[in-house]
């Protein structure tokens, strides 16, 4: 057993950003910093539902990551697997008891979305598409969640719509990267069932979808962040480009990592958008 797989499982640069937009979904709602303790919890109830869904994901996906990912702390014996489904039930469990401290419509969005990380990793990820929705709808939430701790939707809305949008077309090139494990362990993605160049399209579709949507806050409101969006929306098509190109692993993998790449860029630009 490895200590740093504790934290390695959780995939912490995921959590921490999660966390980051969850603050910055509550900065954007109501045009300033939060309270400091509200934005502290805000943080913590999406960063240890991110840590929680990624450690059962882990645990679910076991079969499947000894194939695509043989690094990963369970595949490589870091960490036995039960020992990471009661580390990922004290992760949510701590988060819903924060959230119970924020407010309730921010309790039951927490329960709403732990259920649905736990359901998508138990029963949903095979699911054609349904699964690519499920996790894309969860980074949506996530600016939403901050929204509704300071109860005002505001610009968060839009901030929710581009996190949507950008995680479908991602979850989709992510699925064409990992066809081998998943066909393997019989789940149907869509590049199983509809193959690798019509998926292609469908991600491609949905990062196009979320080019025209980033403009969407910073001309709202936030002008800073106009220009900030055209790097991200750069890279974007050049995902875009890559994926069309050709849908072997090694394309899949540079273009998924690309939109992560746009994923962050973007929040850093609303931060910067929203603190000027
Ligand atoms: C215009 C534009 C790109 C706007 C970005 C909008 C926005 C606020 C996005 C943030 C979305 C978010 C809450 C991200 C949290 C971290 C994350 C990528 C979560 C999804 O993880 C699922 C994924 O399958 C994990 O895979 P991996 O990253 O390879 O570990
Ligand atoms: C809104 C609240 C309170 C929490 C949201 C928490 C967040 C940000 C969730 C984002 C989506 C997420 C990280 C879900 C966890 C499950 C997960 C890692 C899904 C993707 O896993 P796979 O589809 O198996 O892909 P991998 O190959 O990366 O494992
Ligand atoms: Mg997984």
């Amino acid at each position: 057993m490895e200590l740093k797989a504790f934290v390695e499982i959780t995939r912490p640069h995921n959590c921490i950003l999660a966390g980051v937009v969850g603050v910055l979904g509550s900065i954007v709602a109501v045009g300033h910093f939060p309270d400091l303790g509200t934005a502290f919890l805000v943080f913590l109830v999406v960063t240890l539902g991110c840590a929680g869904g990624n450690t059962i994901n882990d645990y679910f996906d076991y079969e499947i990551d000894k194939i695509n990912r043989p690094e990963r702390p369970l595949p490589r014996g870091a960490m036995g697997r039960k020992t990471a489904l009661y580390y990922s039930m004290l992760l949510l469990a701590i988060g819903l008891v924060l959230a119970y401290f924020i407010n309730v419509r921010a309790f039951l969005l927490a329960v709403i979305a732990y259920a649905a990380m736990l359901l998508y990793a138990w029963k949903l990820k095979p699911l054609p598409f349904i699964g690519n929705l499920v996790v894309a709808g969860l980074t949506g939430a996530t600016p939403l969640y901050g929204a509704l701790a300071v109860e005002r939707i505001g610009l968060a809305g839009y901030l929710a719509l581009c996190a949507f949008l950008v995680n479908v077309a991602r979850e989709v090139v992510k699925d064409i990267e990992d066809v081998e494990g998943d066909v393997a362990k019989g789940a149907r993605t869509l590049p199983i069932i509809w193959g690798k160049k019509k998926a292609a399209y469908v991600g491609a579709t949905f990062a196009l979808l979320t080019v025209a949507a980033s403009f969407l806050p910073v001309r709202a409101g936030v002008g800073l962040g106009y220009y900030a969006m055209v790097p991200v929306d750069l890279i974007i098509l050049y995902a875009v480009y890559i994926i069309l190109k050709n849908q072997d692993r090694e394309s899949a993998h540079r273009a998924q990592k690309l939109l992560k790449v746009s994923i962050f860029l973007a929040v850093m630009a609303f931060i910067v958008a929203a603190m000027v």
